[in-house]
């Protein structure tokens, strides 16, 4: 029997890349390409088909920035597979990102230079907007609207012929003073990626609480620091390529700057046919790459709390109520 493997924002950069590297591992796998943009999914079939001719791969359109749409996709995947057994949840955005040259600079003569270029701790902000489901968009899109996914595919994900696998591309930009459980959805403050990668982190450890027992598993990752459209969206493409020898450089110091699409997907696909009882549900897994350019998977405690973790899966499902209501009063 194939397996389903299902990843959203599969047309570009990391999931892309993914979804290349899990075909070379196993050509067959069945790939479902969950994308909001169906040409830019074509696009990606076309050249995953070109390298490999007889994959099999569908697509489906989902904008987990609208909970219609995520309502009608889950829907899809219900009707097409009886299982899934992977699914990645990397779709993500930073909007509007605005570098701090001041704190950029400073942080270069500090101690902490290297955990500033792992982290990108301090140095940038992002300007978040509301969503037509009144949603703060970053929230919306990293985080919940994939949660409402999970919870519309459960039949699904939890079934009885074996264990099913959420895999989160989380970062290592979560960080627990960006978050409060007050204001979950970052109304209030311009770090709104730093915080939504925060409670991704917080909602994989509840949701390994409450699913385990009935068969699925949730894992986060950080891929790295990759040069993808999110990283476009920090600098030009321009600057980036002028500025790669000194990117080369931080590779030597952090082994975080992955910087390709290729190699920001280590990770992801070390997770895939991972044992579930070898997993630790506390634990970051981060695509790394040395000054050799060689790649491996290093694993690294988060800095969260049960409780908190519990907290914030009160209120997530407080919000699911709260929006179901509303779309189907
Ligand atoms: N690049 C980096 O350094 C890092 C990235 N990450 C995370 O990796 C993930 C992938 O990003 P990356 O590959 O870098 O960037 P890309 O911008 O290349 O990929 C993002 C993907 O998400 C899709 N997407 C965005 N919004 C939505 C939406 N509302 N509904 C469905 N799909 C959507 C995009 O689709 P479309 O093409 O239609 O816009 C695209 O396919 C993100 O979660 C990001 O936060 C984490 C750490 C570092
Ligand atoms: C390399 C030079 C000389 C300048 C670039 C400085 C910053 C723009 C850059 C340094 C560390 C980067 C970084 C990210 C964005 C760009 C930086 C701040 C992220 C925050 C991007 C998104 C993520 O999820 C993180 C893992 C990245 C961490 C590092």
């Amino acid at each position: 029997m194939r397996k389903v493997v299902v990843i959203t924002g599969a047309n570009s950069g990391i999931g892309l890349a993914l979804c290349e590297r899990l075909l070379s591992k196993d050509d067959q796998i069945h790939l479902c390409l969950a994308c909001r943009n169906l040409q830019r999914a074509e696009n990606a079939r076309t050249a995953l088909m070109t390298s490999h001719p007889s994959a099999d791969i569908g697509i489906v359109q989902i904008d987990v920035g609208s909970i219609k749409s995520v309502l009608r996709g889950a829907k899809e995947l219900r009707e097409r597979y009886k299982r899934i057994d992977y699914l990645y949840l990397n779709a993500g955005i930073m909007p509007n990102p605005r570098i701090s040259f001041k704190a950029l600079i400073t942080g270069l003569f500090s101690s902490k230079v290297i955990s500033m270029f792992a982290t990108g701790e301090g140095l940038l902000t992002q300007e978040d907007k509301v969503t037509e489901d009144g949603l703060q968009e970053v929230f919306e899109t990293n985080i919940f609207g994939h949660f409402m996914l999970i919870r519309e595919i459960e039949p699904v994900l939890c079934h009885a012929d074996g264990p099913s696998q959420l895999i989160w591309t989380s970062s290592s930009n979560a960080r627990r003073s960006a978050f409060s459980l007050t204001d979950y959805q970052h109304v209030n403050g311009q770090e709104s990626y730093s915080s939504s990668k925060y409670a991704m982190d917080l909602l994989s450890v509840a949701l390994n609480k409450h699913y385990n027992q009935q068969g699925m598993f949730s894992s986060v990752v950080c891929p790295g620091f990759v040069l993808t459209n999110l990283a476009y969206g920090i600098l030009p493409q321009f600057i980036w390529m002028f500025i790669m020898p000194i990117m080369w450089l931080v590779r030597l110091l952090t082994n975080t700057f992955t910087l390709s699409p290729y190699n920001g997907a280590e990770a992801l696909l070390w997770l895939f046919g991972r044992k579930v009882e070898s997993l630790d549900s506390l634990v970051k897994y981060h695509s790394c790459t040395s000054g050799l350019g060689n790649n491996y998977v290093q694993s690294s405690k988060m800095d969260l709390e049960e409780e908190s973790s519990d907290l914030f899966y009160q209120k997530i499902l407080d919000l699911e109520k709260e929006v179901r209501k509303k779309t189907n009063p």
